[in-house]
């Protein structure tokens, strides 16, 4: 099986797989300077927390290049400039603040070397990042792999897969492993409403996988949950803070409501980049409110009345005691979330 790969640096251009085309066109979109990486990530060509931290991190390396025969003070100026539009990209997944910041940390600790040298280090970066990423996905689907029954039904919500990271994924990344190591399990995947990331992206993932699942209205979770049809659920993260509170894709707290009803397990997975260790509660997170149009058109076609209002949050955030685990590549911590966290720094 070929291995997806969401997105790719190549002399010195970022290739990435147009998430708003598939599944009906594959196309790559390719990015020759950090304003168009920025766009990118705006209109989510990439999507998915690892992934846009990975693509942040590219957006640096090519700031780098655009800007190599500047002067150091006219180089680190823009470099600045760039990082933090970069990193006013989208608001709630932490990842791309963590890239962003892991530069200008790159940057603060070679001070003393000229741009070239610099040019250098920013693209060694961001390889490292994409490396560690494929090395943690590895890791996590395989502490998850731990929790999930020989013949387990899962149900997921969003795309949490290769296309959302720079590896095998998340949440997917451990159906993909639990898959791999021949356990017998089927899928439930929420469609996702409004941007269809599990109808479009999950679903096509898991088609080329080969993986036995169904596509569901969001709205159908309900009654799956209640008649006992579901093992255990694998959600995503975008932000968790340290006591256990975890922003992720709207939908993701009413399934997590439904899951402390009736005890179904609930698992979080996510690396430990998605941990906000600076934030103790999920109060403080910032969710990302999208365009109308989301909500109002399928596919650029009004379906909604001309002139409604619309209140179209990105994200929710699921509280700790609905969680049953945080699946990282350090292990899986559980409660007590707030003294478990901050030992994964
Ligand atoms: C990579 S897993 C976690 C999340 O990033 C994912 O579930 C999600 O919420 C993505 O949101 P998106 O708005 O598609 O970027």
């Amino acid at each position: 099986m070929k291995e997806i790969i969401a997105l790719e640096y190549k002399q010195g251009e970022l290739h990435m797989i147009d998430q708003r085309k598939l599944p009906q066109v594959f196309e790559m979109f390719v990015c020759k300077t950090w304003k168009e990486v920025d766009f990118a990530i705006q209109d989510m060509v990439v999507r998915g927390a690892p992934a846009i931290g990975a693509a942040a991190a590219y957006g640096a390396a090519l700031a780098a290049r655009e800007y190599e025969q500047e002067s150091k003070d006219v180089f680190l100026s823009k470099m600045e400039e760039s990082l933090a539009a970069l990193n006013e990209s989208r608001p709630t997944a932490v990842n791309l603040m963590w890239a962003v910041k892991r530069m200008r940390n790159l940057l603060d600790r070679h001070q003393q070397e000229n741009v070239e040298q610099l040019v250098e280090r920013i693209e060694a970066e961001a390889h490292a990042v994409v490396a560690a990423d494929q090395a943690i996905n590895i890791a996590m689907g395989n502490h998850g792999n731990t929790i999930i029954p020989e013949k387990a039904t899962i149900l997921t919500h969003c795309n949490t897969g290769a296309l959302a990271t720079v590896g095998i994924g998340t949440a997917l990344g451990v159906v993909r492993q639990a898959f791999r190591s021949g356990k017998n399990i089927f899928v439930y995947a929420d469609e996702t409403r409004p941007r269809l990331q599990g109808g479009r992206l999950t679903a096509w993932e898991l088609m080329q996988e080969g993986i036995p699942a169904n596509l569901i209205a969001d709205s159908v979770a309900a009654t799956l949950i209640r008649d006992g049809k579901i093992d255990v659920i694998l959600v995503g993260a975008d932000r968790i803070a340290t006591n256990g509170d975890t922003a992720n894709k709207i939908g993701t707290f009413m399934l997590s409501v439904l899951a402390k009803t009736y005890n179904v397990p609930f698992y979080v997975v996510a690396p430990t980049t998605t941990i906000d260790f600076d934030m103790v509660s999920g109060s403080e997170i910032v969710i990302e409110e999208r365009s109308s149009e989301e909500v109002t058109h399928i596919d650029g076609h009004r379906t909604a009345p001309e002139g409604i209002g619309v209140y179209n949050p990105a994200f929710d955030v699921t509280p700790h005691e609905n969680i049953t685990g945080i699946i990282t590549e350090k292990g899986i911590v559980r409660a007590p979330f707030n003294e478990q966290i901050p030992k994964l720094k």
